[in-house]
């Protein structure tokens, strides 16, 4: 304990303080998913599924942990995804994540709903990489906006979120009547009155969305949106390889594999399940990155071998912001980066570009190897005496590992 808070050692203890610390409709509209639920869970399922297969005695003395994203490098390979209102699990709100993610080298994306506005941000936290999260706007010129203050405080990347045309049913939020605090507002917007008496009504957060944002978007929107911008826009929310086709076509600089945290659209696949899809139709033309259900090291690790370019957090970072501020969701981003390099030593990898292929397999790849040896023919034990036979071979290792294989072998039939 450090002055009554409880110290955390993984991302789920600090989910735990954070839901029992937090009010319970506050707890259930971070936590919770769409419908079902079932995305959401798969999120996680998803990464358990998948085994590793290290390889050891490698020399890992020399790592390097650090990924690269359009063009430059950062210490820490997770980053923080965009997640609205902030102040509502910290008093400082979003410039307390800003800050722990320019203490760890850690690229931010600032949700457009945040509780501090883009440029408090910015002031209180020169040093850190910010991308700005975006949404197309029945009035265009709310986006166009937002685009142009976020250029001017130095933010260097736009994202534009896809997967929102209308609003996920969170049965969670519907049956606490979740909405924004009156003692809240949305920063970016503090000049708008309209945005924020909508969000105090009892049906706020959906009926908001729904009447702001325009359904009727497509492409030529988001070619409108990238042609408006000097930044490079990356596409948030992608889960297929014909979308992520369009996002090259459009001139789009990178693609985050995002379900939105299995808040929208409910029985879509894992992101790690769609990530191969998109990483295969786009190969090199577009960097890929990926966020929803990261918890581990492991995850990152899984995530970046099959080929996201780096991985974001949402959830982990509300709870660390929720434990201690700045310094929680600092500590978040330092266990996942001492988990991630624990992980290259362990699997025998130096860095990312040594995560190969053969390393991450699908689960059944045991199952499958483990139904094939119980059924197959060979299976019944050797006789007593004919595996003494194979074990004092074995002992008796002999210079030429061939020869000693061959001699074995010999035993064995
Ligand atoms: C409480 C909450 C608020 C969110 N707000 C936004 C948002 O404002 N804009 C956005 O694009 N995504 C938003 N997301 C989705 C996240 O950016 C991200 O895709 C998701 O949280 C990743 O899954 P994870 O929480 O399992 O890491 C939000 C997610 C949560 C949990
Ligand atoms: C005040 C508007 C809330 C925006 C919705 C944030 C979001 O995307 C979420 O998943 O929640």
């Amino acid at each position: 304990m450090t002055g009554g808070i409880p110290v955390c050692c993984n991302i789920n203890e600090f989910e735990k303080f954070a839901i029992s610390a937090l009010g319970e409709d506050v707890a259930d509209y971070y936590q919770g998913g769409a419908t079902s639920e079932s995305t959401l869970n798969n999120n996680r399922k998803a990464y358990e599924n998948l085994k590793l297969r290290p390889r050891v005695m490698r020399d890992v003395s020399n790592r390097d942990s650090s990924l690269t994203v359009l063009g430059k490098t950062y210490r820490s390979p997770v980053g923080i995804s965009p997640t609205a209102m902030q102040k509502l699990a910290h008093c400082e709100g979003e410039i307390a994540t800003a800050r722990a993610a320019g203490a760890m080298d850690a690229i931010m994306i600032l949700s457009l709903m945040s509780t501090v506005s883009l440029e408090e941000v910015r002031a209180h936290n020169p040093s850190t990489t910010l991308w700005m999260q975006m949404y197309i706007f029945k009035e265009r010129d709310i986006t166009l906006d937002m685009i142009r203050r976020a250029e001017k405080a130095g933010f260097s990347a736009i994202v534009l979120t896809m997967d929102t045309a209308v609003f996920g049913s969170r049965y969670r939020d519907i049956k606490n009547q979740f909405a924004m605090p009156p003692y809240l507002s949305l920063g970016n917007f503090r000049h708008m009155e309209q945005h924020h008496v909508d969000l105090k009504c009892l049906t706020g957060i959906s009926d908001y969305i729904n009447t702001q944002f325009d359904d009727s978007v497509n492409w030529n929107d988001v070619s409108w949106l990238v042609k408006s911008t000097k930044l490079p826009v990356i596409c948030k929310g992608i889960l297929t390889g014909e979308d992520a086709n369009l996002c090259l076509e459009v001139g789009a600089q990178g693609i985050i594999v995002s379900n939105h945290g299995g808040r929208q659209l409910d029985q879509t696949p894992a992101t790690i399940e769609a990530l191969p899809e998109v990483v295969q139709a786009v190969g090199d033309s577009i960097e890929v990155y990926i966020d929803g259900g990261i918890r581990y090291g492991t995850d990152v690790f899984k995530a970046v071998g099959l080929g996201a370019k780096y991985v974001f957090i949402g959830r982990a970072s509300l709870w660390g912001l929720a434990h201690s501020g700045s310094n929680g969701v600092a500590k978040v981003l330092q266990i996942l980066h001492f988990e991630f390099d624990q992980t290259l030593a362990l699997c025998g990898c130096t860095c990312a570009d040594d995560i190969t292929r053969e390393m991450i397999v699908h689960r059944t790849y045991y199952e499958d190897i483990l139904k094939k040896y119980l059924s197959s023919k060979s299976t019944r034990r050797k006789s007593a005496k004919s595996q003494s036979k194979v074990h004092l071979a074995v002992l008796r290792v002999s210079k030429s590992p061939e020869k000693h294989r061959s001699k074995t072998r010999k035993l064995r039939k």
